[in-house]
């Protein structure tokens, strides 16, 4: 085997903070985006319908599908072909899935309880054809909201990247406003992660939790994941915020789950963003391009050598020692 874990059989599947620590030390941190901007398909010489927004995604998922940690189709650009497009990003869910890499689906879903327990259905649960290995949710209808996607997620290995400190500048007015008692909305994001992977990395130290399910390829890797893996809660964290976790006061350490960091490439940040926002969390950080990867293709080598030259100096600038 690979020294990445698939999902095994719905019910063996291994925790998905596990799974996605043993892919980001076998391919390296990055996560590749796939967002078919009309733009991109433009140059790319394909039609802006949902023939060339398949023929697209597709091809990323051929050229980098086992070769990065994990791939994130952004749902928007799907969705704005209609059914058509929803369609697509179900196959191309599924072909990541068959190449053995991890999706994280970034639709940034969020709402009151009853009704996210109906996103939770759509993107986290056995046999739905959104359900990735991880889904992008916002936290800002109070994050206690998300308790459903949260128990469904756990409960079927995947995971989520909750909004935290985004990479966009407009994030700041919301994400750093502070409670009566003084906590940033971020910290207090950052907490309800931090509690939740506790839970469930403390549930794993005590053996409740099994990893040696048979049919996955967990028990190969289980000693790894009880002493190496994430927590399945993450953030999004932009690679673009400077210093905002300290003034926000975020202990992104703390959080003990991955932490995705868009705006690498287009967005403008760098390996030297990545180290510097990231501190003493840098095991942790899940690097994310879309459009610095995606716009070397529609050439399937070209692609590659883009992803292979972005995950190599995420990890330069990542590693620890
Ligand atoms: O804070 C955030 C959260 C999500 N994103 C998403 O990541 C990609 C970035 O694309 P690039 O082409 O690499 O800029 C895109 O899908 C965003 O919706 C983000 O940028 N910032």
């Amino acid at each position: 085997m690979t020294g990445t874990p698939t999902a095994g059989p719905a019910g063996s599947r291994a925790p998905f903070g596990a799974r996605l620590a043993a892919a980001m030390a076998e391919h390296g941190p990055l996560c590749a985006g796939i967002d078919p901007h009309p733009g991109l398909l433009d140059t790319w010489g394909l039609s802006d319908d949902a023939d060339g927004l398949r023929t697209f995604a597709l091809t990323v998922v051929d050229a980098l599908g086992g070769r990065v940690a994990a791939l994130k189709p952004q749902s928007a650009l799907f969705e704005r072909h209609g059914s058509k497009g929803v369609a697509v990003l179900e196959e191309v869910i599924a072909a990541a899935r068959e190449a053995g890499t991890l999706t994280i689906v970034d639709a940034k879903r969020g709402d009151i309880g009853s009704t996210m327990a109906g996103y939770a259905q759509a993107y986290l649960a056995d046999g739905s054809p959104l359900a990735g290995d991880a889904l992008t949710v916002s936290p800002f209808l109070g994050p206690g909201s998300l308790t459903p996607a949260v128990e469904l997620a756990l409960a079927t290995g995947r995971g989520l990247f909750v909004l935290c400190l985004t990479s966009n500048p407009e994030g700041h007015e919301v994400q750093h406003a502070r409670s009566a008692g003084g906590e940033s909305v971020a910290a207090q994001v950052a907490r309800f992660a931090a509690e939740l992977n506790a839970a469930e990395l403390g549930a794993v130290e005590l053996g409740a939790v099994d990893l040696e399910a048979p049919g996955s390829e967990a028990s190969e890797s289980a000693a790894d994941w009880g002493s190496g893996g994430f927590g399945s809660i993450g953030l999004v964290v932009g690679a673009t915020i400077g210093d905002a976790a300290r003034t926000a006061g975020v202990d992104l350490a703390a959080v003990r789950g991955p932490l995705l960091a868009p705006g690498v490439g287009a967005q403008g940040a760098g390996a030297e963003e990545l180290a510097a926002v990231f501190g003493d969390a840098r095991s942790q950080v899940l690097a994310s391009s879309s459009r610095g990867v995606l716009a070397a293709g529609p050439d399937v080598a070209a692609l590659r050598t883009a992803a292979k030259t972005a995950a190599d100096e995420a990890r330069g600038a990542l590693a620890t020692r």
